[in-house]
């Protein structure tokens, strides 16, 4: 018997697709409440087409149809940031960082660590508020910024970060971007977290922003008020931390970056504070 005249070979390749769609999701999902929720809601859309397609129920078929677009109502007002940022990715063409595979891969050294943590320790006793944002494959482009700053292109060094948070000088407000080892930019102004925080400021918000929106990307903040060193990784923040803490948790996250597969995730700590 041939098999191709008995399946609909259109058929064969529509549920390739549509496993292909689905292994995408859950490869980029690492979250079990939301695998949980992405489960049942792929479910109700397979038995939303088996009913419509095989089994001749029209009012079945327009009952669970009604509870797909219900669920796909809700889970658009669930995950309204993921789906936004799923549209700026599309919109910006970043198909290799949709896709967990990162055109720019992180390229760090051990120099940027020590540079790093020694401004900010200096930075922290001087209470001088700073925000470093470290890309370590983000591929972070000027429009995921609210204004992107001042473009500067140099190597990154103790001297250049401290110079840059000095008070009053044009370019201390805002964050300063490091990319391996140069800075980037400086006086950057974040996206805000989407989570509104009361306990902290705008600071430490726009630490949360970047890092919840990117994966690839750490924020080290120190506050003016305080002194304190932050760090925030995916939309967590850890805080207060030493300088030798600050360091050992960079070097942690920059080697990883720099030999883990793309779509991973690092957890920071346990004793990170979560906004969720
Ligand atoms: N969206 C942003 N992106 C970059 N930097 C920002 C942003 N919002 C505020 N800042 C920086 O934070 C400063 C204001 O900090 P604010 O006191 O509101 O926050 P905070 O979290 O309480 O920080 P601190 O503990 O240093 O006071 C601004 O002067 C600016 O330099």
């Amino acid at each position: 018997m041939n098999v191709l005249a008995v399946v609909d070979p259109r058929l064969v390749l529509d549920v390739l697709f549509a496993s292909a769609i689905g292994f995408l999701l859950f490869s980029r999902v690492n979250e079990a409440r939301t695998l949980w929720l992405l489960r049942g809601y792929l479910f109700l859309v397979a038995l939303a087409w088996f009913v419509q397609r095989y089994a001749n129920l029209p009012l079945t078929s327009k009952l669970v149809d009604a509870l797909v677009l219900a669920c796909s109502l809700s889970l658009a007002i669930l995950w309204q940031g993921e789906l936004r940022r799923l549209m700026e990715l599309l919109g910006t063409g970043r198909l290799a960082v949709l896709l967990g595979n990162p055109q720019k891969e992180f390229r760090g050294s051990a120099g940027t660590v020590t540079q790093i943590t020694e401004a900010a320790g200096r930075l922290s006793q001087q209470r001088r508020g700073a925000l470093i944002v470290v890309d370590m494959g983000s591929d972070l482009r000027p429009e995921d910024f609210l204004n992107p700053g001042v473009a500067i292109g140099a190597q990154l060094s103790r001297e250049l970060l401290l110079n840059l948070f000095a008070a009053d000088t044009p370019l201390h407000d805002g964050a300063v971007l490091v990319r391996g080892n140069r800075i980037e930019a400086a006086g950057v102004i974040l996206p805000l977290s989407r989570h509104s925080v009361s306990r902290y400021g705008t600071r430490h918000l726009a630490a949360l922003g970047i890092t919840e929106r990117f994966d690839r990307c750490i924020c080290i903040v120190v506050s003016e008020e305080t002194g304190t060193l932050s760090l925030s990784n995916q939309g967590k923040l850890e805080r207060p931390i030493t300088s030798s803490r600050l360091e050992e948790l960079l070097r942690e996250l920059l080697s990883s970056a720099e030999s883990r597969p793309p779509a991973r995730r690092t957890v920071v700590s346990s004793s990170a504070e979560s906004l969720s």
